[in-house]
């Protein structure tokens, strides 16, 4: 149910420019395989990920579905071993009780949401912890808190390489070495990683036949399909997991068949274009009425905005339009008693993607009406706002100037856009449904914007920076007197308040 600014002169033109653009071809390129993600000479096939649980032949290649089926049998042997408790078979501690994701990003977001999203499936057989950020402080909680003897930790990281995860996975190496006596063997059993680059993660010490692989074809925040997802398989076991995989085959097989017209990526998409580029609004806000997706708008983040974050056109040319709106949310109805004020009467229009969820996973039926109620409440308030006049005859006390001015105060402009996405339940296959829903609205956004939606460049100069700012912190001067003053001012600031101590 939508309520934007646009009729349907304007959907039909946004429709022609999507057909113009070719968006179909360009769809049907992705789910074959083809290298379109052309900065990198790179197929984007996560789409092939999920295949298993479409309806239609898959067209992507015999070779790739091969390995994914492969892979997901060797998930699915880790995630029964450790639902039945027989996990030493398979190399692994005896006994597993908690399990530490380790990974950022693409190699966070996706699963972590997930695995939240899902807690009326967990299995109960594992508590799961995940540790994205280089901050050592849940680190060293963790390692305080759980029992190394019976604690699994899944390095994921696809290119092996991120400086946060390595750091992470190197003190809970050496957490572990330590709980057995410093044989670093025994160790390794606790072990599992997910990886492009499986060398490297065998070079870290993950015994060979405990990684699992991912590939250059998987964007990190496209990868929560792969084993990437294996968190989550632990979590709520395998069978659960297929079931969120063909949850999204089944918005990958809408997504192929239906006419512009009727294609919920689509729509969703030319929404967005025109609330960016014909309204010029500079943000866009999803607010999940559902405490367990309380993490969705931070996963889209990254899937919105890494992939269509771009200044110039996959061809290198200048844009002739603004792309990506900051995407920013929170959770229903908390945020409506802290930032809605400015939804309802700022001086930006910020359009808003509401999810709500129809029918419950407890029994507290008048608490899940009033959720729905505030949902459908704020849509209907964004749109409808309230005139001076309602305003005027609502304000009874004080004479007719003061009147006058608390009518103005309490005015809504009304006419700010939404949409509403309502899951009947939040179940695995809902939850793929959705995740691939916003996965294609990008996707067809890159189409019309003509920008590269699988490569994140961006990303490359504060990491590059990072590791060179590091020996200048630990003392090395000749490296500090390389930076900017301003830089260097913060790295001496540093230094001498560590001095003082
Ligand atoms: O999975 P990794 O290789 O460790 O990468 C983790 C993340 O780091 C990068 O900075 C990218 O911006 C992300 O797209 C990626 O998901």
């Amino acid at each position: 149910m939508t309520r934007q600014k646009l009729d349907v002169a304007a959907l039909d033109a946004l429709g022609a420019l999507a057909e113009a653009r070719g968006w179909r071809a360009a769809r049907d390129a992705m789910f074959r395989g083809e290298a379109i993600n052309t900065s990198e000479r790179r197929a984007a096939l996560h789409t092939a990920l999920r295949a298993g649980g479409s309806r239609l032949p898959s067209p992507a290649p015999a070779a790739v579905r091969a390995e994914v089926a492969a892979t997901l049998e060797r998930m699915a042997h880790i995630a029964d071993a450790v639902e039945t408790g027989e996990t030493a078979a398979l190399g692994l501690p005896e006994t597993v009780t908690d399990v530490v994701h380790v990974g950022i990003g693409g190699s966070d977001l996706g699963p972590r949401l997930a695995v939240e999203a899902l807690a009326p499936y967990h299995t109960g057989r594992v508590r799961c912890h995940f540790l994205p950020n280089v901050d050592g402080d849940a680190t060293s909680t963790l390692m305080r808190r759980l029992d190394p003897r019976r604690t699994l930790v899944l390095l994921v990281s696809k290119s092996f390489g991120t400086q946060e995860t390595l750091l992470n996975g190197r003190a809970l190496r050496a957490w572990l070495v330590a709980a057995h006596d410093g044989d670093a063997e025994a160790a390794a059993r606790h072990f599992i990683a997910v990886s492009a680059n499986v060398e490297a993660a065998v070079a870290f010490g993950v015994p060979r036949n405990h990684v699992l692989p991912m590939w250059d074809w998987v964007g990190g925040r496209y990868s929560l399909w792969s084993a990437v997802g294996l968190v989550i398989a632990l979590a709520v076991g395998m069978p659960r997991f297929r079931e969120l995989l063909e949850g999204a085959a089944h918005m990958d097989d809408h997504f192929r068949e239906a006419p512009w017209q009727d294609n919920l990526p689509v729509l969703l998409a030319l929404a967005g274009i025109w609330n960016r580029n014909a309204l010029g609004y500079p943000s866009f806000a999803v607010i999940a009425y559902a405490d367990r997706l309380r993490e969705l708008y931070a996963h889209l983040q990254q899937v919105e905005m890494e992939s269509l974050g771009k200044r110039v056109r996959a061809d290198g040319g200048a844009l002739a339009d603004a792309t990506v709106p900051v995407l920013w949310g929170g959770v229903g109805s908390n945020v409506q008693h802290a930032f809605f004020q400015a939804l309802h009467q700022g001086t930006d229009v910020v359009p808003v993607d509401f999810v709500g969820v129809v029918r419950p996973d407890h029994a507290l039926a008048d608490n899940h009406d009033a959720l729905l109620a505030n949902l459908l409440a704020q849509a209907a308030a964004l749109a409808l706002g309230k005139t001076r006049e309602e305003a005027l005859a609502e304000a009874s006390a004080g004479d007719a100037a003061a009147r006058e001015a608390l009518a103005v105060q309490r005015t809504f402009p009304g006419d700010r856009p939404s949409s509403v996405i309502l899951l009947d339940a939040l179940t695995p296959h809902s939850l793929g449904m959705l995740l691939a829903l916003y996965e294609h609205k990008v996707f067809v956004q890159g189409c019309l914007w003509g920008v590269n939606a699988f490569d994140q460049w961006g990303v490359e100069l504060g990491k590059t920076i990072a590791s060179a700012i590091l020996p200048a912190l630990d003392g090395d001067a000749e490296a500090g007197a390389a930076f900017d003053p301003s830089t260097r001012a913060l790295i001496e600031a540093i230094q001498a308040r560590r001095e003082a101590r």
